[in-house]
């Protein structure tokens, strides 16, 4: 599962809960690679670079197809803003298993509202260059297998829309 949206579109709240809810079926093991976790412990040394986001994401994809490899779920969370890199994530994944691309469409906005970081309101001021929505690319998915409006859904919901086109893919009973 590779969810994929902008800073404040809503990618780790719902990333825990469809961890907890993976893990409440105790069939396989679940991996949850959140962006902000990933930045800390994989890639701390990067910045915010299109090759560095690049390689960021091609380092997820890598982890994310060794656990997929050993019949895991993995649940991946970062902005990933370019199409290209998505694609080479895809083609990781695929051989191994299953690969669901969750777009979080929420608007810009929103996300600017919620600003949980401050980021947006730093972009606009100036202070803060290349912010992802504001002043850096986000390319929006061509053919995501779903996409979550958390301006119209809460985060239970986002889930069991999720679990849903789970269950009619035959990923889940
Ligand atoms: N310039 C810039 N643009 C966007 N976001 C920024 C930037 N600098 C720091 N941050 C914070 O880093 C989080 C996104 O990191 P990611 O690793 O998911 O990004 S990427 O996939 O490599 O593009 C993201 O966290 P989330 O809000 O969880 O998405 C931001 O808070
Ligand atoms: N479905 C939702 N409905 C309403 N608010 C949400 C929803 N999902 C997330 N939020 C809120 O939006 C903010 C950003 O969510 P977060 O999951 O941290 O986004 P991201 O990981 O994409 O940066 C948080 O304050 C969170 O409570």
């Amino acid at each position: 599962m590779f969810i994929t949206g902008l800073s404040g579109s809503g990618k780790s709240t719902l990333a825990k809960v469809l961890y907890v809810r993976f893990m409440e079926m105790r069939a396989r093991s679940v991996s949850l690679l959140d962006g902000d976790i990933v930045r800390k412990n994989l890639s701390s040394e990067l910045n915010f670079s299109r090759d560095h986001r690049n390689l960021n994401v091609h380092r997820i994809g890598f982890v994310a197809s060794e656990i997929t490899k050993n019949r895991g779920i993995v649940i991946c969370a970062p902005i990933a803003p370019y199409g290209q890199s998505r694609h080479t994530v895809r083609e990781m994944i695929l051989p191994y298993g299953g690969f669901i691309e969750v777009f979080m469409s929420t608007p810009l906005e929103i996300c600017e509202q919620r600003d949980r970081k401050g980021i947006y309101a730093k972009a606009r001021a100036g202070i803060m260059k290349g912010v992802t929505g504001i002043d850096d690319p986000y390319e929006t998915p061509q053919s995501p297998e779903l996409s979550i409006d958390t301006n119209q859904l809460t985060p239970t919901e986002a889930a069991q829309e999720i679990f849903l086109f789970l269950e009619e893919q035959g990923y889940i009973r």
